[in-house]
């Protein structure tokens, strides 16, 4: 599905990623942890393709297709879909009208969709135009749901989102990762993650996400290197008592 190797990335001639090598197999979901200014959000952005972002060595392979140096509509129309921590407001695009745009030639009821995310009175609004924190992370939700890529990027689901929509949010990624498969008497849980083919990368500093989704593997991302890989609940329970310092030790 995805393979990361020796990536190093640069911002205006600044080293920011020093040779990340991450691997993600079709259905799995992995988290990544790490302090401010580590470069988590640089990863993701690098993997879709967007922003003033090097690529100074290394590679980013999707599918069997060498999307390091691709253009982000193409990787989208591979199937890799990202939800932002602060997506931009565009004048004169109207939620309906991006949403469609990442349905591409899919047949989808937009009215249903929004529906679900409590949207259906900002369709004709433009995108993330005066929105709130909750109703930016909906907006983003009903995008990716639209577009419904194989690799989900997401960038801090829980930023600026309140206790209920934080609920909404995450059971609608939930959705979107696990494919509404759940276990019954005829398939268990192992049978069923085999049919899955969503993949998702989440960044999270609270482990919010984690209440609704289940995440297979989750790394730290200290100063531009990978440091960890483990359980992301046990992660998230040295870091909370711990904090990054270990990391430093870790990496020494
Ligand atoms: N456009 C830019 N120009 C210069 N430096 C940048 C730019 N974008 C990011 N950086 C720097 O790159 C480093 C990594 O930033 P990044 O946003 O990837 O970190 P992060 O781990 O996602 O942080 P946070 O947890 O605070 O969101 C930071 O030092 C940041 O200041």
């Amino acid at each position: 599905m995805l393979s990361i190797t020796n990536l190093h990335v640069a911002i205006n001639g600044k080293e920011v990623l020093k040779g990340i090598d991450l691997t993600i197999d079709r259905g799995e979901t992995v988290i990544l942890f790490g302090p401010n200014g580590s470069g988590k959000t640089t990863l993701l952005y690098t993997i879709m393709g967007i922003g003033n972002y090097e690529v100074t060595e290394g590679s980013i392979v999707f599918n069997d297709h060498d999307i390091t140096s691709m253009p982000a509509y193409e990787r989208a129309r591979l199937g890799i879909g990202m939800s932002m921590q602060r997506p931009p407001s565009i004048h004169g695009l109207t939620t309906r009208g991006l949403v469609q745009m990442c349905a591409a030639d899919r047949d989808i009821d937009i009215d249903k969709l929004a529906r679900k995310v409590n949207l259906e009175d900002f369709l004709d609004r433009d995108i993330n135009l005066g929105f709130s924190g909750g109703e930016i992370k909906r907006s983003e939700i009903l995008q990716l749901m639209a577009q419904h890529p194989e690799l989900v990027l997401f960038d801090e689901p829980e930023s600026g989102v309140d206790v209920e929509n934080m609920a909404l949010v995450g059971k609608m990624a939930r959705e979107l990762l696990e494919e509404n498969l759940h276990p019954d008497q005829r398939h268990t849980m192992k049978e069923l993650k085999h049919e899955r083919r969503t993949s998702g990368l989440i960044i999270t500093h609270t482990g919010h996400i984690l209440d609704y989704i289940t995440a297979d593997r989750g790394h730290v991302l200290y100063n531009g290197v990978l440091c960890c890989a483990d359980n992301p609940k046990r992660i998230l329970e040295h870091l909370a008592r711990y904090g990054y310092r270990e990391c430093i030790r870790c990496l020494s």
